[in-house]
């Protein structure tokens, strides 16, 4: 599996990005570009630092040392960094998605569904209510969501349900790049995988640029072209995810590796 790279230039490219948090070096020269339709995944055991680099690239949090350029639209590579606040929200709102680990994180807990997933669209200026609740509906479908159920809450959803519909909203501005935070962990295991598939497919579908968090080695085999692997806030090995994967070098991605196929 090998992703297309039509572009010249990268959609990402991330350099020397660092981050302390005081004596503790939380995330230490971490350097990647990610190219469009590319799914990147990034794994480690707890504390290697994921989260951090994810939240520094995605302008969560800013980083004490490194750059992260992102290619705008019409426009070349962009220093996220130097971008005004508002700057960095329009790019939060309309090419870029987050879906965070706790659906809750993602959505709005208390408004329907298809408000949920229409208020992303509205954010980008579509005031047609009908078109609105039209394109709702079609969403929740993409995501395998009763469209009768538009008018719900996510509090009646299950968790499976709940995350899917975190997608259907991150998605439905058509971004290219979307951040994923262990997206598929703490849901049981058949809904994981039925996520999974689904994750697999948008992605192929809307050539989706996407850099996937995750403990979980089978997640980064299934939806990801190539990974990167941290320990101790350092990348110790990247490369296509089957090579890394079934020919790890590192003696610590060897470690990982073997740990999951002999648990
Ligand atoms: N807000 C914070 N304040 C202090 N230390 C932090 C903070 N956030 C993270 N750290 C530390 O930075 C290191 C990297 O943490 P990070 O959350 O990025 O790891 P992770 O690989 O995402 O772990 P997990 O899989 O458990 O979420 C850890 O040692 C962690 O304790």
């Amino acid at each position: 599996m090998s992703a297309v790279q039509v572009s010249p230039l990268p959609l990402l490219r991330v350099r020397g990005v660092g981050k302390r948090y005081g004596d503790r070096v939380a995330l230490h020269d971490a350097s990647f570009d990610l190219w469009p339709g590319e799914v990147l995944a990034v794994v480690g055991e707890s504390g290697s630092g994921k989260s951090t680099l994810l939240d520094a690239i995605a302008a969560r949090s800013r980083p004490d040392a490194g750059s992260v350029q992102f290619h705008v639209r019409g426009g070349g590579l962009q220093d996220v960094f130097a971008m005004t606040e508002a700057q960095q929200r329009l790019l939060s709102r309309t090419d870029w998605g987050f879906v965070h680990q706790n659906a809750a994180d993602g959505l709005r807990m208390d408004v329907s569904a298809g408000a949920n997933v229409g208020e992303r669209l509205m954010g980008l200026g579509e005031r047609h209510y009908g078109r609105v609740r039209a394109t709702a509906a079609d969403w929740l479908q993409r995501v395998e969501i009763d469209p009768a159920r538009i008018d719900d809450t996510p509090r009646t959803f299950s968790g499976g349900m709940r995350q899917r519909l975190q997608i259907a909203r991150n998605l439905v501005t058509q971004p290219r790049l979307v951040f994923m935070d262990e997206p598929t962990s703490g849901l049981d295991v058949s809904v994981q995988a039925r996520l999974l598939d689904l994750l697999r497919q948008l992605t192929r579908q809307m050539q989706l640029a996407a850099i996937v968090v995750t403990h979980d080695l089978a997640v980064a085999r299934l939806l990801a072209h190539r990974m990167v692997v941290m320990q101790q806030g350092r990348v110790v090995e990247t490369g296509l995810t089957d090579q890394v994967l079934d020919d790890p070098q590192h003696a610590y991605t060897q470690l990982l590796v073997s740990s999951v196929l002999q648990p």
